[in-house]
């Protein structure tokens, strides 16, 4: 997922891409096949392309791209395990706990590591990511996931209850305790995490929790006020996108309803309804789509400063 190869090899795992939202992901062997309703595609026909080529099916007229994993499509086309969070609210994440190359983060829980894998590439190379997860099928399949995905050098999973008396110390993993710069929570009762964080922040290190309910938001914010976090804020992250393009319009001459006027200089048709003139122009259009995607959930940004 990090290293970006020129050209497709046999174990890669690769981004089906047959339109926006249609891609799916593969993980290529000699004797593999893949199949949909655009074809079916020999795995040993798309080994030896570049990444992005066009391949054309072995059967049909059908196509698809064939594309390099990145975390954005690995949250887009992973297998779900779990709710997972999705782009708009990582990007949200990442930025608000100041997370960078060289950062150390600890995350609770992994759930389908879609997350994670941001988390991953944003630390890379210099820093690490610690996520604990207590569902030991979860774990397992987290660590499959990131190897393949060639994250595993970036990210250590633990099989923990982010809520019980260990929380988040690793205490075989030297300097882990008190030098992590942000800690994530995904939890049911992120609020039963808090102390277990702060035994590993620093002064400054950032939290995050996300919580679908309000309530939920309610205990956790009274828990990080009550335990010397400053700068709480909750946040819900909406996208509203527009609709911005040329359109062509009908305008009736309604100042001279019945003259035969000039239109010479307009490049557009000249039109005539009822015996009202008119003709047609363009207009540059910006309207907001009426569908938008609802709530996920709420972020809550706070600052560990216990001497403030
Ligand atoms: C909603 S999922 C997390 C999804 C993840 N953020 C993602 O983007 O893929 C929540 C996960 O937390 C785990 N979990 C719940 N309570 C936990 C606890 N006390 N300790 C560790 N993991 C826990 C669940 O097993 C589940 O996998």
């Amino acid at each position: 997922m990090l290293n970006q190869k020129k050209t497709i090899q046999e174990g890669d795992r690769v981004v089906i891409y047959s339109g926006k939202d249609n891609m799916s992901m593969l993980t290529l062997e000699a004797g593999g096949q893949y199949n949909s309703k655009y074809g079916s595609y020999k795995h040993k026909n798309i080994i030896g392309k570049e990444y992005g080529s066009k391949v054309t099916s072995d059967n049909s007229n059908g196509f698809v791209h064939v594309v390099g994993m990145t975390p954005e499509l690995w949250s887009i086309t992973l297998d779900h395990r779990t709710q997972i969070l999705f782009n708009l609210d990582i990007s949200t994440i990442i930025f608000n706990l100041e997370i960078k190359n060289g950062s150390k983060v600890v995350e609770s829980g992994t759930g389908s590591g879609s997350l994670s894998s941001s988390i991953a590439r944003t630390v890379a190379p210099k820093g690490h990511l610690f996520t604990f997860e207590f569902h030991e099928e979860r774990v397992k399949a987290a660590r499959k996931d990131f190897k393949e995905n060639g994250l595993d050098k970036y990210i250590t999973v633990t099989h923990r209850d982010a809520c019980g008396k260990e929380g988040f110390r690793r205490d075989d993993i030297e300097g882990m305790v008190g030098s992590i710069d942000a800690v994530f929570l995904d939890l049911p009762s992120p609020w039963d995490a808090v102390d277990n964080a702060v035994a590993v922040m620093h002064h400054g290190s950032m939290l995050c929790s996300f919580s679908p309910c309000i309530e939920q938001v309610q205990k956790t914010c009274i828990k990080l006020s009550e335990s010397k976090f400053q700068e709480i804020k909750t946040v819900e992250v909406l996208i509203r996108t527009f609709d911005t393009r040329l359109q062509e319009y009908e305008e009736l001459d309604l100042a001279n309803p019945y003259k035969t006027n000039d239109y010479s200089q307009n490049t557009k048709k000249n039109f005539e309804i009822g015996g009202i003139k008119g003709y047609k122009n363009d207009s540059l259009l910006s309207k907001p789509f009426t569908e938008a995607r609802g709530h996920t959930g709420y972020l809550s940004f706070a600052r560990y400063l216990p001497s403030a």
